[in-house]
């Protein structure tokens, strides 16, 4: 179980994030909606301490995270997929991947079997250039490389952001046999409304930083979408 209980958080002197309260039960997926620029990718980075100061608890699993630094909390077992992939464009795709297993200095630097089955295409390219590969294969990467670091929960940030209809639905399988499969618990950052109506166990909704709508998935109606999301 991940608790955020009173979450403020600041860039600098802005106040982005306003008083958030979260439990995310263990093996679910939760979506983080919202319109651009009310929070979302913050909310994320509060998780992973990115962000330059913030107020309030957060638990995993009743250990108290909220003053760890960001490599504390990778080894506590939260993984994170940056909006925008971040890859390193002249690292190869084994050494991008390898990056991931730093997390953990007693893990062996070696190319999990998971990544091996979920991505063929990336061991049949271990020696490519990052930056080479396209869009949805450096979405595949930056995804390997959380999973090196063996996370219980995944954080992923518009996973599917610019990348092409076809691949789009490799990366949503990919999400769900991550969830389904391997019980990794999977907080998504995610403009495909759709995508979120289908797969979510919960969900919130941000406006201006501040929790406007939340609860089970199923309870992720067209009015709420509707009311909060379009534009
Ligand atoms: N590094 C930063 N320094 C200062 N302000 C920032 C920084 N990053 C984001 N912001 C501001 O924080 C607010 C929330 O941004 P955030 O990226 O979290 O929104 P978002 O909901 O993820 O947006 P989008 O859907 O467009 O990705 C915005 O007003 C943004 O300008």
């Amino acid at each position: 179980m991940l608790e955020l209980h009173s979450i403020n958080s600041y860039y600098g002197g802005s106040h982005i994030l306003h008083d958030i309260n979260l439990k995310i039960k263990k093996g679910a997926i939760f979506s983080v909606l919202g319109r651009n620029g009310v929070g979302k990718s913050t909310l994320l980075k509060t998780l992973v301490g990115l962000t330059s100061s913030t107020e309030g608890k957060l638990l995993l699993n009743d250990e108290d995270l909220s003053r760890q630094p960001t490599f504390a909390r990778a080894r506590a077992g939260i993984g994170y997929v940056p909006q925008g992939r971040e890859i390193i464009p002249d690292f190869s795709v084994r050494e991008n991947i390898l990056m991931g297993c730093f997390a953990d200095p007693k893990s062996k630097p070696v190319i999990p079997d998971l990544v091996s089955e979920l991505f063929p295409y990336l061991m049949e390219n271990l020696g490519r250039a990052g930056g080479l590969l396209s869009g949805g294969q450096q979405q595949q990467l930056a995804i390997a490389r959380a999973i090196a670091t063996n996370p219980q929960i995944l954080l992923l940030d518009e996973p599917t952001e610019g990348i092409q209809p076809n691949i789009v639905e490799q990366i949503e399988e990919c999400i769900l046999t991550l969830n389904k499969e391997l019980g990794l618990t999977i907080i998504l950052v995610e403009q495909n409304v759709r995508f979120a109506q289908r797969v979510s166990d919960q969900f919130l909704i941000l406006d201006n930083g501040r929790v406007v709508a939340a609860g089970m998935g199923k309870t992720l109606t067209d009015e709420l979408v509707q009311k909060h999301l379009t534009i």
